[in-house]
């Protein structure tokens, strides 16, 4: 069990996790859904221990949670300049049994021996994805992981976090597109004003999504009218 105990985040004075507590289940898949600005990556950020929180605590089976347990795909990939895929990936230690770089490019199709600074955005987030996997953490921790890649590896992705549930990781995703969550997620966590406003049950994903979308169409619609 992950729990984020009372978090509170502040940059310059600005609160931005307001007391944000959270329980997430082990061997689960949890969506974390919020409007942008909400706090999503700083509340990964938090949970991995590169923001420090001003208060509160976060827990892994009751001790104090580790970063070597998780494997964190962050929403921005940064690379090493002047290295290729296959440098990159030489770079993460391989603690899974059944990692094979070839299996794998069967299914990426990554130019590994090319320069990063020559792929794709897609091509990126793949590579950034690839290492995450090696280094085979029971927590695995996805930021806007949809975001640059096609259908066919939108559908892997998919494919791959179901997987990962199967072997018991705990896995957090977000995304602003809220159907690549609900055929994957076991829960859904909705992040507003600073803590998880609401959780949301698998039954619940719809009608959790028309309210959301209702509710924001019409404070949309409201002032429109004053500028349109
Ligand atoms: N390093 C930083 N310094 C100052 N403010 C920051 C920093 N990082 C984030 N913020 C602010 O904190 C708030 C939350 O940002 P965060 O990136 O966590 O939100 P998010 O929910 O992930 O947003 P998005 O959906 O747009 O990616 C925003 O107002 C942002 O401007």
């Amino acid at each position: 069990m992950i729990e984020l105990r009372n978090l509170n985040v502040t940059y310059e004075q600005r609160p931005v996790l307001l007391g944000c507590n959270l329980q997430l289940a082990p061997g689960q898949v949890h969506g974390l859904v919020g409007l942008n600005g909400a706090g999503k990556t700083t509340l990964l950020n938090t949970l991995v221990g590169v923001v420090k929180p001003r208060q509160g605590e976060v827990l892994y089976n009751g001790l104090k949670l580790r970063h070597r347990q998780v494997g964190y795909l962050e929403a921005s990939n940064y690379f090493y300049a002047n290295i290729t895929g296959q440098e990159y990936l030489g770079l993460f230690p391989n603690n899974s049994p059944t990692f094979n770089t070839d299996t794998w490019q069967q299914l990426l199709h990554l130019p590994l021996h090319q320069l990063i600074e020559t792929y794709s955005t897609g091509m990126k987030k793949k590579l950034a994805l690839l290492a995450v996997l090696k280094l085979d953490r029971d927590i695995v921790i996805l930021d806007e992981p949809f975001n640059g890649l096609d259908m066919e590896a939108s559908q892997l992705l998919k494919s791959i976090v179901l997987k990962l549930r199967e072997r018991q990781k705990t896995i957090i995703i977000t995304s602003h597109i809220f159907e690549s969550l609900t055929s994957i997620c076991d829960q859904i966590h909705y992040l507003d004003n600073g803590c998880i406003a609401e959780t949301i049950e698998q039954s619940g994903f719809r009608h959790f999504e028309d309210r959301l979308f209702e509710t924001i169409r019409k404070q949309q619609e409201e002032l429109m009218q004053k500028v349109l």
